[in-house]
């Protein structure tokens, strides 16, 4: 049984950045039945990251359907759904995945894991494209708020400016945070040596994603220089085979709905680990179901680094009532069985939704 309910939540807090301004998460949640157990999921997909609206409605439609012969096999996690269209599949997957780790009464975390999970995870702020004044006064926010991690979006303006930005959030975190830079792709060839050799001479730990997607070879050119190449972008786009046998990253950034779920996110975030490439789990900006699926993601993986999870104070609305809330830079694991106990019960039921429509 696979049901799934339209919802639609607004950013009070949009995220600027060189691909574009994120204002608003349309999605579905989704729940199913497995070994005799509710599970709830959420299918949220974002344009340019994952397939369409439309398109994750109708492989939600296609997998809702009773197709007979078709039937997955009851261990497929994501009951058939094509990665084609990951948005849909990991909603189906997460919602599969918090069933069977209800009926083994565990976390889903613990379900994930080899051994036992990391309790909390070490999470960072995201400061969005804004102005150097604002840039700053949000790390300086973040930094205050406790946080040991902080992400500046770069790429959407001139490249002095960004220059600029970087310098001001470095003079604003202090010396003991870390720093990252993500350009979403959004640097030509001479911005990215320029940006990658300032944040380098400014102790940031890596820049993400400084040139297109499918540019593994420009992007692999940047690596070396003192700071960490981290790829987002280029996982979807190319394949994590390609980026390890072309050398091209040294961190990936693995967004569970953007590579179709919970289960294939931890075994790509291993491929990594066994390559001796770390693993960032982050959200899309996802509701409170999936953004506290990919905190037990990454609490199942070993030693992960600060993620980038802290995205549910960016949401005007929620689905619920959030399970995880980020407290000193870090998110506890939910240690109830699936994904958090009794939270989402009222998800798990049929119209349970706070928006459904
Ligand atoms: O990683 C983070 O800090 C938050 C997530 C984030 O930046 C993001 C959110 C939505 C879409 C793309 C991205 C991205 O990492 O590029
Ligand atoms: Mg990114």
């Amino acid at each position: 049984m696979i049901r799934y309910d339209p919802f639609s939540l607004r950013l009070s807090s949009p995220l600027g950045t060189a691909a574009g301004r994120i204002t608003d998460r349309k999605g579905f949640v989704v729940r199913v039945e497995a070994d005799g157990h509710r599970g709830v999921g959420e299918a949220a997909p974002l344009p340019g990251w994952t397939e369409s609206y439309d398109d994750c409605e109708a492989a939600l439609a296609d997998a809702a359907a009773p197709n007979g012969d078709d039937a997955p096999a009851p261990d497929d996690p994501a009951a058939g759904v094509d990665v084609a269209t990951p948005a849909a599949r990991h909603g189906v997957e997460l919602a599969r995945a918090d069933a069977l780790a209800r009926a083994a009464d565990e976390s889903l975390a613990a379900w994930l894991a080899d051994g036992s999970p990391a309790g909390s995870v070490p999470v960072n702020a995201t400061v969005g494209d804004a102005s150097i004044e604002a840039s700053a006064a949000a790390t300086r926010e973040a930094v205050d708020a406790g946080y040991e991690a902080v992400k500046v979006k770069i790429g959407a303006r001139k490249v002095g400016e960004d220059e600029e930005r970087l310098r001001a959030v470095r003079e604003a975190a202090g010396d003991g945070v870390e720093l990252r830079a993500d350009a979403n792709g959004g640097l030509d060839a001479s911005a990215a040596e320029r940006l990658v050799g300032v944040a380098a001479d400014l102790d940031f730990a890596y820049v993400e994603q400084p040139r297109p997607a499918s540019d593994l070879a420009g992007n692999a050119a940047l690596r070396d220089r003192g700071i960490d190449i981290a790829l987002d972008e280029s996982i979807a786009a190319v394949g994590i085979d390609a980026v390890l046998e072309r050398d091209a990253a040294d961190v990936v950034v693995c967004k569970p709905m953007a590579l179709g779920g919970p289960v294939r996110t931890r075994d790509l975030a291993r491929r990594a680990a066994a390559d001796g490439v770390e693993g960032v789990v982050t959200t899309t900006i996802d509701g409170a179901v999936a953004r506290t699926g990919a905190l037990h993601v990454a609490a199942a993986l070993p030693d992960v680094p600060a993620c980038g999870l802290a995205t549910g104070e960016r949401l005007e609305s929620d689905l619920a009532a959030d399970p995880a809330p980020v407290e000193d830079g870090r998110m506890v694991v939910p240690s109830g069985p699936g994904l958090a106990g009794a939270a989402f019960d009222p998800l798990r039921r049929e119209g349970g939704l706070p928006d459904s429509e």
